[in-house]
Parts: C-alpha cells; structure tokens; sequence
C-alpha cells in the first residue's frame, strides 16, 4: 500500500496541485482503493490511478454491479427476478458486466497458478514473502495444496468447489467487492469532515507532530502498525466519521423462522427485515442529543485512550457473527492515507460545491468531492 501512496496518490495530488485544477477526491480514492484491493487479493495492480486517470472496463463493471444490486433492494423479487430471465433492464446489465468482471479474474487466477506452479517450494516461496507481497490468491493456493496433500491416500476427498478456479474466483469477487468501495466512501467522507473542521485537521497534525518524526533525510516516511496505534485522536475521528457516514448504510437479513426482535415486534419466517445502519449512528436515543454533531472527542475517555463502544452501538462493521473482516485492516489503510495526505497538502473543498449522499448499497457522495490541493511546507 505504501508503494501505491508514493507512486500512485503522491503524483496524481502533485501533477493537480502543480496545475491548480480541480480533482474529484472520490475518484481519486476510488481508484486508489481498486487497485490496493486488487494487489491485496489478486497480487495484481491494474494502475487505475496514474496521473492521466484511465477508464478501464472491468473497474467500471463492478460499479455496474452494485447498481443492479441496489435495483434489487428497491423493485419486488418478481419483477427483477422476470428481468432476469428474460435478460432485459438493470439485469442484463448485470449479467454483461459480471461477464466481464469474470474475464478479468479468471484472467488473473489463470497468471497467478502459472506464477504459483513455476515456484519450486511453492509453500515455502509463500512463507518467506514480505507482509507487502501478501496476496489473498496464493494464500489461498497454499492452502488448497495443504488440504490436498493432507488428503493423500486418505479415503476422504476434497469437495470438488473447493478445488475449482470458481472458488477463487468466488473468493476474489467477495473481498474486491468487500474492500474497495467501503474504503473509498469511508475516505471520502472522512476527508470532507476534517477539511471542514479546521481545529480537527490541526489537532491530526498536531498529534502526527508530537508522536513522530515525519520526515527521514527530507522524504516522507510511512508509519509502522505499532506506530499509527498512538494516533488517538486520528482514531477517534475516524469512528466518528464512520458512525455518521457508515459506508454500508442499510443491510437486511430474512428470518428463517418466526421470531420476536429486540423491539418486541414478531415477525413470520421469511420476512425481510431492513436495518438502517446510516439512521442508527444519528439517532438520538443511541448516541444522545448532540447526536449530528460530529464531535471525535466523545470517542476519547478522561485517561485519553479510545472509550470501547460496543459493536450492537457502533454498528458501521455490522455486528455478531457476520461482522467485518477488515476493521483493522480499515483502520490501517485508513491512518496511512490520512497522515500522508494532510502532512504533505493543503486539501480544500471547492466553495460552493454540492455535497449529498447517493442512494446506492454504499454511501457514495452522490456529486463526488470536488477539491482543490497544494503542496504544504513547514508543518
Ligand atoms: C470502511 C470500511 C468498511 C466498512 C464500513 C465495512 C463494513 C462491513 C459490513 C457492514 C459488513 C456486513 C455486511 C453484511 O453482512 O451484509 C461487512 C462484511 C465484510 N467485510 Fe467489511 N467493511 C469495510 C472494509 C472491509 C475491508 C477493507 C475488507 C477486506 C478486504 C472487508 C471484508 C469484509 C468481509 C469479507 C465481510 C463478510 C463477512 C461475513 O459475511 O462473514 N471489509 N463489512
């Protein structure tokens, strides 16, 4: 991830500040978290983000997916499910552009066992590798010839998905579509509240300031794991961003049999129940009255460390057992690009500019941000 931030973020905020144009920060996170999220599942970097910004297929269709995915949350089973057989509207859209997204990381998968069979021990080659070379496929290919291995003479035989390119491919397909927009709009709405906050963005450089020495021999220096856990306040921030703009802003789930929610109300099996986890991090009753505040300092107990907010509150991750996998890997990527960004430019909003969310499965700025950005000297 440090590569793509000082070969891929760093340019594209130079060249624009050395033109003095505008930018769409969305896009530019957008892309940025496509491409992290590729090399992090498919140790693959399709260079989305590169200073003359290319539009590339296979990035556009996943969009495409999530519009046809949001289609189905608004329009009765029947109707998308009749589109569907007859191959017309949004779900021939998603048909076409799942053909594409499918290309794409068969494409990769196919490379990747190449690269993989090439290797001479290829468990130990995965072994040594760098935390930076880690990719979701070829662990997962380590893993599958692990199961197989152990599997050898044994009477048992190995479930003939978990064998297939499908699995892969399924796997690879949940994690990008897991990764890459959550990021990006969680960015996108965290970089649009610090801007807009002065006093915030100073206390962030502040507590950058008082932690480390941010630069080595001139150049700008990443921070260790270990190291982004002082940045209190900068985690504080970021909840509290997430919490009024949670990036996955409804979720639903079916019961499989009569119950009785928390509320008391009954509902029969096989009833879709909506929770909105956007009107949750806002209500009054959960979170108080200066509940539309955005307001890091409620995130920070007397004793200055992080107060721990339950998960059935703080509901950005979702909670119980289908919670998030990446919240720490969130927290990480999300620490890196803020320090970078606001240490080494001056980001401001362009006046006057339309912000509101979209109405999608992920809480997009419907408008994007449009910013304008300059080089920052002498913090
Ligand atoms: C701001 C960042 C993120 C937010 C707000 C977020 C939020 C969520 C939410 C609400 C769910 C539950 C969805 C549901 O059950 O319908 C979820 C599940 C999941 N997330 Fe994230 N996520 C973020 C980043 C990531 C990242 C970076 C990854 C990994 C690359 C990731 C991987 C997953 C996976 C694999 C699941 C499915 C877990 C399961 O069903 O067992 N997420 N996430």
């Amino acid at each position: 991830m440090r590569h793509k931030v000082s070969q891929g973020l760093f340019p594209v905020l130079d060249h624009v500040s050395r033109l003095g144009t505008e930018v769409d920060l969305q896009d530019v996170f957008q892309r940025f978290t496509f491409d992290n999220t590729c090399l992090l599942v498919l140790g693959f970097d399709p260079n989305c983000l590169s200073v003359d910004l290319p539009e590339l297929a296979y990035r556009m269709a996943f969009d495409e997916v999530e519009e046809a995915v949001f289609y189905r949350h608004i329009v009765p089973e029947i109707i998308w499910k009749i589109q569907k057989w007859l191959d017309i509207g949004e779900e021939k859209k998603l048909s076409r552009a799942m053909e594409i997204i499918d290309r794409f990381l068969y494409q990769c998968i196919s490379l990747k066992q190449e690269e993989f069979r090439t290797q001479r021990t290829q468990i130990e080659q995965a072994d040594q590798k760098k935390d930076e070379d880690f990719d979701l496929l070829t662990a997962c290919m380590v893993q599958k010839e692990e199961a197989e291995m152990e599997m050898e003479g044994n009477e048992k035989k190995m479930d003939s998905y978990l064998k297939s390119d499908r699995y892969l491919r399924d796997i690879a397909f949940n994690f990008i579509a897991a990764g890459k927009d959550t990021v990006n709009a969680a960015l996108t709405w965290l970089f649009w509240l610090i801007i807009t906050h002065p006093l915030v963005e100073k206390r962030i450089l502040e507590e950058i300031k008082v932690n480390f020495q941010a630069r080595e021999d001139g150049n700008w220096r990443f921070f260790e794991v270990q190291e982004l856990g002082k940045l209190v306040y900068l985690h504080a921030v970021i909840c509290e961003a997430l919490r009024l703009y949670p990036s996955v802003p409804f979720n639903h789930r079916v019961s499989i049999q009569p119950d009785t929610l928390p509320s008391g109300h009954h509902i029969d099996a096989n009833t879709k129940v909506m929770v909105s986890l956007y009107s949750m991090g806002s209500m009054e009753e959960v979170w108080g009255h200066d509940c539309l505040e955005f307001k890091p300092e409620r995130w920070i107990s007397e004793q200055g460390g992080i107060i721990h907010v339950p998960s059935h509150k703080f509901i950005a991750f979702n909670t119980g057992p289908r919670s998030c996998l990446g919240q720490d890997l969130t927290f990480f990527q999300m620490k890196t690009i803020v320090t970078a960004i606001l240490w080494n430019y001056h980001v401001q909003v362009v006046e006057g500019y339309p912000i509101s969310p979209c109405l999608s499965v992920m809480l997009h700025m419907k408008h994007g941000l449009k910013v304008r950005v300059s080089k920052r000297s002498g913090v």
